[in-house]
């Protein structure tokens, strides 16, 4: 079973601080409600015995319909009035509720937003995609849930517990203190059939998780899966564990399903042996008929929430599992905070350099040890380097994604850490090899560096890019739509869009990783042509991967294990023995 930490009881109240008044309403309207519907027993039980009485004292025979009327008329007027007040109790129990639930829920959504902005790279480094989304949708909507019907459910059955406990020792003591005995017989078989009820319905979950993941698995690697002839090897194994999904179904289902008889059969037992004591009271004259009848059903009532406590905690506790992965994200350490006074670069040039930089991803590890170098606006710097030599990593620490151990990168000769992130990034474009286009048309994706762009601003940078004679030939031209279903653009085309939304926005310095694949030799050459542009006239980091590319490079950063391990222009690099000399040579050879 999982364990409710004292620590998100606290958030949780933290959370429904504000709408406090209206929960103590709504305790109220519940205990109102119920006392009512806990006292319509007794009333009847008054009514059977007035109307018992009556009979005896003039005769079946004699009874006549006026006499009933007056007996009778009194209590039902009661009774038809109690109901009605405790049936509008609940519906402004449920109205309300559900209003507040949507505010509380509406509330945790708008913090959440709040905080994916202010959360730091490393955040999304150890969270999955998955799991943050299910985070803020399955969490969040059991968290909805636990106003809308858990906290009701929680209220309404300690309420029904006190008020029809009262009831029963009120109308007989002894005859009390056995049936809670067998209630709490009951209650002790059912809390165990709900336990491995509980254990089967997990294991049917896991085995739901591993059935997903699978058909994940193969769908989104459906084109390898075909190249190296898989597909049945994949079914099989689709079958099997869809085989293993079913059985551990079955059993959860099969004991879910008996569960619900095994307590109505534990619970009707109680109520079997308490009619039988009762009726032999009835006859010793130690309760009314009226009033058996009333106990009778106390006992149901009382008995249905008991039964059902297990079921009830159960859920509760899951809510508040779900609820503690929303506090997760909400309680996640956030980015290092901006400083109180902050300079801004209203004109910048693109100047940057890196002093004595330190920098790990985690505390342990640190992966560079001293980054040194400066760069003169509008250079192009090229970054190369063996796989995980770091290059990635300088990027993301030139845009402050990440916080330095030691050392400073300064933009114009301002400590970007003395700069707002929003201004930092703003003086970017990045061209990356993963392309990040939405749903919406051509000319929107073009413009997402400068919303406010004029058509003709949007043409000329397609222009520039290589990509206007392309979507020229689309459907819609530029007003063609865009998404990930359609598949109207190729790789090459989509890295050129992306170009083009960095001419558009025309930042000081430009970041390029450079395409290595997926594309024809034309669409190639367009990409480098639209590179070409976009590097002159402004600072470039350029993640190079084939060295031809950046003979021209005013800088070469030639990193390893994190560090820059050689400088220098092409010629100077390759005039002695050098780690570039021999990635040069080595590339050169296989061409
Ligand atoms: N988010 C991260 N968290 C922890 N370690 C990381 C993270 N990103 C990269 N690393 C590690 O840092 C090192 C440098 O990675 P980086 O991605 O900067 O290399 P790279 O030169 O860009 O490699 P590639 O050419 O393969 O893209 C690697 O050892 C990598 O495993």
């Amino acid at each position: 079973m999982e364990k409710v930490n004292k620590q998100t009881f606290k958030r949780f109240f933290q959370l429904i601080r504000p709408e406090r008044p209206i929960l103590f309403g709504l305790i109220l309207c519940s205990l109102i409600g119920n006392a009512l519907v806990i006292a319509m027993p007794f009333i009847m039980g008054i009514a059977i015995d007035d109307l018992i009485a009556l009979i005896k004292m003039e005769g079946l025979g004699q009874v006549t319909f006026t006499m009933v009327k007056e007996t009778l008329l009194t209590p039902v007027l009661i009774l038809i009035l109690f109901s009605v007040i405790s049936s509008f109790m609940s519906y402004i129990q449920e109205r309300v509720m559900a209003s507040l639930s949507e505010r509380i829920t509406l509330r945790v959504r708008k913090q959440i937003t709040k905080k994916f902005k202010s959360l730091p790279m490393s955040f999304f480094d150890q969270h999955q995609v998955g799991d943050i989304l299910s985070r803020t949708t399955t969490s969040l909507n059991k968290l909805s849930q636990v106003f809308l019907t858990e906290i009701n459910q929680f209220f309404t059955s300690i309420s029904t517990i006190v008020f029809a406990g009262i009831m029963l020792f009120y109308i007989d003591v002894k005859l009390t203190l056995i049936v809670i005995l067998l209630i709490a017989l009951s209650s002790f078989l059912t809390g165990k059939i709900s336990n491995k009820n509980k254990e089967l319905a997990e294991i049917s979950q896991e085995e739901l998780g591993i059935l997903n993941n699978k058909t994940e698995e193969f769908l989104s690697g459906n084109l390898v899966t075909k190249t190296f002839n898989q597909q049945d090897q994949a079914k099989e194994v689709i079958l099997e564990t869809n085989q293993k999904h079913y059985k551990a179904f079955l059993n959860a289902q099969f004991l879910n399903f008996a569960i619900y008889p095994a307590i109505r059969l534990i619970n009707q037992l109680a109520f079997i042996v308490s009619a039988i004591i009762g009726a032999f009271l009835v006859l010793q004259g130690g309760i009314t008929i009226g009033l058996l009848q009333a106990y009778l059903q106390y006992i149901n009532q009382v008995s249905e929430p008991i039964s059902t406590a297990s079921y009830v905690i159960n859920s509760i506790q899951a809510a508040f599992a779900a609820i503690d992965r929303i506090f997760e994200i909400l309680d996640a350490k956030e980015d290092v905070p901006e400083k109180t006074s902050l300079q801004l670069i209203e004109q910048p040039t693109g100047a940057i350099e890196f002093n004595k930089v330190q920098f790990g991803y985690t505390e342990e590890k640190i992966l560079m040890k001293q980054v040194d170098f400066s760069v003169q606006p509008k250079q192009m710097v090229a970054i190369v380097g063996p796989t995980g030599a770091g290059k990635t990593t300088l990027v993301n620490l030139l845009m402050r994604f990440y916080e330095l151990n030691s050392g400073s990168i300064t933009f114009d000769g301002v400590d970007i850490t003395n700069l707002s992130r929003t201004n930092l990034r703003g003086m970017f474009g990045m061209v990356l090899q993963n392309t990040w286009l939405f749903e919406g048309t051509v000319a929107d994706n073009i413009a997402y560096g400068k919303m406010d762009a004029t058509r003709e601003e949007i043409i000329e940078a397609a222009k520039i890019a290589q990509c206007d004679h392309f979507i020229r030939t689309l459907p819609n031209g530029y007003d063609s739509i865009i998404s990930s279903e359609n598949g109207l653009l190729s790789q090459g085309q989509q890295q050129l869009l992306t170009i083009a939304r960095i001419i558009l926005a025309n930042p000081p310095v430009v970041i390029l990783d450079e395409a290595t694949s997926s594309v024809d030799t034309r669409t190639e050459a367009h990409i480098q042509k639209a590179m070409d542009e976009v590097t002159s006239n402004r600072t470039s980091f350029v993640i190079a991967h084939r060295l031809s590319t950046i003979e021209n490079a005013d800088l070469i950063l030639v990193m390893k294990d994190g560090d820059i391990v050689e400088k220098g222009n092409h010629h100077e690099l390759l005039a002695k023995p050098s780690l570039y000399a021999s990635l040069y040579n080595s590339q050169f050879q296989q061409t």
